[in-house]
């Protein structure tokens, strides 16, 4: 096994072959299937999970079982608000790909902790790319930033395009907004190989109980199963596009397999 010295006076060719995934948000919809499709393509896979009394590991526990079991996949506690955690994650893991899916994800919750939600969506992306670059691994690691459809916000046409302007409507959009730009400024900046991927709305078996799609179907197997009577919802008059979690996690490693850097959008038109 190569030290840390070795690995990081590697060429980008010999690093990269290592193969070696970050996930922030691997606990998410989004992160479980990326993690199954890295271990699958032969990664070695590195989760960042929050500290929580309660398990917060669901839909990775069928990856996980233990480190000594499944030597492919390894958590570590961290959190984007704490960059000395970050950095210290980067120094150990040297990974060779940082997919930045950690979030505060849901639309209307960050009307009500706007300061929060700015501070991991925002600045969060920013301590995150900083760390890549205090480790001195700017010009190995590949960067993919979950960015989204809500940076175009109040719509300024239909359909929207890659040429479509942003106009993002909530605290999410907004820090969302700063976290595409920091990216795409530290790949012009720093020439760091870094990219957004703008996804319209993606939704599977793992989506949580509080987005839309999966707070109707439970409802509809509670109401059949008599233990619920009615549901309650909001804004019905909201257009979407969804795709399915599982392909739209694969447009994120195709995304890091480019040749150069470059911003994508992911719908399903
Ligand atoms: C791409 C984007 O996708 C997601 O954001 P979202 O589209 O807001 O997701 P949602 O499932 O909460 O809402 C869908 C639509 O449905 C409307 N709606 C009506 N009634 C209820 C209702 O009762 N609950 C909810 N949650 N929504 C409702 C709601 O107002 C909205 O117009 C996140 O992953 C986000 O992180 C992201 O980046």
């Amino acid at each position: 096994m190569s030290s840390p010295i070795e690995v990081v006076n590697m060429s980008p060719e010999d690093y990269r072959k290592r193969k070696v995934a970050l996930i922030t948000g691997i606990t998410g919809q989004d992160g479980s299937y990326l993690a199954e499709l890295l271990i699958e393509k032969g990664y070695q896979v590195h989760g960042i999970i929050r500290r929580s009394s309660s398990f917060n590991t669901g839909r990775i526990e069928h990856l996980y079982k233990d480190a000594h079991e499944n030597p492919k996949m390894r958590l570590h506690h961290g959190d984007l608000t704490d960059s000395t955690c970050l950095v210290h994650i980067i120094s150990k893991v040297l990974p060779t790909e940082i997919y930045n899916l950690g979030a505060q994800s849901h639309v209307k919750v960050s009307f009500d902790m706007s300061e929060y939600t700015a501070d991991v969506d925002a600045v969060g992306t920013l301590r995150l790319l900083d760390a890549i670059r205090t480790c001195g691994l700017s010009h190995l690691v590949r960067f993919y930033q979950a960015s989204t459809s809500e940076l175009y916000g109040k719509v300024a046409e239909i359909p929207q395009s890659e040429t479509t302007p942003f106009y993002p409507r909530s605290p999410y959009g907004v820090a969302k907004m700063y976290a595409y730009w920091i990216t795409i400024n530290y790949r012009e900046a720093y020439n760091m190989y870094a990219c957004n991927g703008i996804l319209f709305n993606h939704e599977s078996p793992r989506r949580g109980r509080t987005f839309v799609t999966r707070k109707i179907t439970c409802a509809v197997a509670s109401i059949h199963l008599k233990k619920q009577e009615c549901l309650y919802l909001g804004n019905l008059d909201a257009k979407r596009d969804w795709g399915h979690a599982r392909d739209y996690v694969e447009g994120m490693w195709r995304m890091l397999q480019q040749e150069s850097a470059d911003d994508f959008v992911l719908a399903t038109g």
